[in-house]
């Protein structure tokens, strides 16, 4: 591989902005990407991997590089240069690779690479805290697969299309991908590309969603003509799923305490010919007063750490704090106190996470069937999803029933 100036550029200056002005990746590579209308789709392909990666080994690759943030610039070309010398890419004769140490590098990879923490390039707290909940050989598998990159799925939105018909459609514009065992929907793409731009695409035939998450909406055993609640609905990824499973008919309130968010998920029911979906923001605790006692069925797609995701969500790493893991816990309890009380008796609710951590899933489902509201429900059955066994992204859900009365 050639590195192109302007290209390398660009990452470093995305790099800055992640690494010492705090910035989100995924928003700086969206802003980086239109920086220069040449690029075609081999060069934006570079800037967004190579940062991405640069993002996820961003411990392990300073550790060796031996510079420690804040990073100047001179340090982030160091850092830039262990990534391709780890890669195998010659290195040109740029005044910002003199003296680069290569055989130096590959040495301390090597011994760095017998401790998990620099080996798996993440924050000690983090790296005690799995160990802690999962134990040791379970994290050590974990960690490592959460490392991988993750592959582009898609869910074929079936208020419009069948996978099957889908996958022809794809393979006519060049675009090649699999169907997935014990996912009705999903399709796995072979190659990663910008599948946003294809017509497909706008005219809502599909989403990008993880196999792991698509399992969540049918976990809920949702009917047409159900009145459903999605209490924690943000975009709507799953939103759109449970209006697909109930073909249209019945009632989804789609809820969340972002405005904006709820504005895109609206945008995204349009594209998807979603129709049985209305929007409430949460602003005051009335709204789920309201509801009491009235749903069929709750989706509470919790927040969470977000820890089963870090494959496609490297920068979590550095921004998670450990005082955050405390905050989420307690809102993820209230939420489940609170929003259980939607439901009818009979009703059913899913509590699902992207987390794999024990203490913000069964723990809490546990906890909440133990407390007062609790005790009018009762759990049928749990999925945790582990990304080391399964090659998805990490989850948990949780399907619990509301008692009839006298049962
Ligand atoms: C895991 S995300 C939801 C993802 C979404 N369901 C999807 O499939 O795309 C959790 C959501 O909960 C929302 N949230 C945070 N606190 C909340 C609260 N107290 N009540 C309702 N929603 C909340 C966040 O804004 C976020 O959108």
């Amino acid at each position: 591989m050639k590195l192109h100036r302007n290209l390398v550029f660009a990452v470093i200056d995305g790099l800055h902005l992640i690494f010492n002005e705090n910035e989100y990746a995924d928003k700086v590579v969206e802003k980086l990407l239109k920086r220069d209308k040449r690029w075609g789709a081999r060069d934006r392909g570079f800037i967004a991997e190579t940062i991405y990666e640069i993002v996820r080994w961003k411990r392990l690759y300073a550790e060796i590089a031996e510079v420690k943030p804040p990073f100047d610039r001179d340090n982030l070309w160091r850092i830039f240069a262990v990534w391709a010398v780890m890669r195998g890419i010659r290195l040109p004769d740029w005044k910002y690779f003199e003296e680069t140490p290569v055989r130096r590098i590959k040495g301390k990879f090597d011994e760095l690479s017998k401790i998990r923490k620099y080996r798996e390039s993440i924050p000690d707290w983090l790296d005690e805290l799995g160990e802690k909940e999962l134990g040791k050989e379970l994290w050590t598998k974990e960690i490592n697969a959460l490392n991988q990159q993750a592959e582009v799925i898609l869910r074929a939105n079936t208020l419009k299309i069948s996978k099957e018909k889908l996958h022809d459609i794809l393979l006519d514009s060049g675009i090649k991908s699999d169907f997935i065992k014990n996912h009705p929907s999903a399709l796995k793409l072979r190659e990663r590309g910008n599948i946003f731009t294809t017509e497909a695409f706008k005219n809502g035939l599909f989403e990008v969603q993880d196999a792991s998450s698509q399992l969540v909406a049918t976990f809920l055993d949702v009917q047409p003509g159900m009145r459903v609640a999605d209490a924690c609905a943000g975009a709507g990824g799953k939103t759109l799923h449970l209006a697909s499973l109930m073909e249209n008919k019945g009632q989804i309130i789609a809820m969340d305490i972002y405005q904006n968010k709820l504005n895109e998920l609206k945008r995204r029911a349009k594209r998807n010919g979603a129709h049985n979906i209305e929007t409430r923001l949460i602003d005051s605790s009335k709204i789920i007063k309201k509801l009491q006692g009235k749903m069929d069925r709750v989706l509470i797609d919790a927040p969470c750490t977000g820890v089963g995701v870090l494959r496609r969500n490297p920068d979590a790493k550095w921004k998670l704090q450990p005082e955050f893991v405390e905050e989420i816990k307690k809102t993820q309890s209230q939420i489940l106190n609170d929003y259980s009380k939607m439901l009818k008796p009979g009703g059913k609710m899913v509590y699902a996470t992207c987390s794999i951590l024990p203490s913000e899933n069964q723990l809490q489902v546990e906890n909440f069937l133990k407390s007062e509201s609790g005790k009018q429900f009762k759990l049928l059955k749990e999925k945790k999803i582990l990304s080391h066994k399964t090659g998805f992204d990490g989850f948990y859900m949780a399907l619990i029933e509301k008692i009839t009365e006298g049962k």
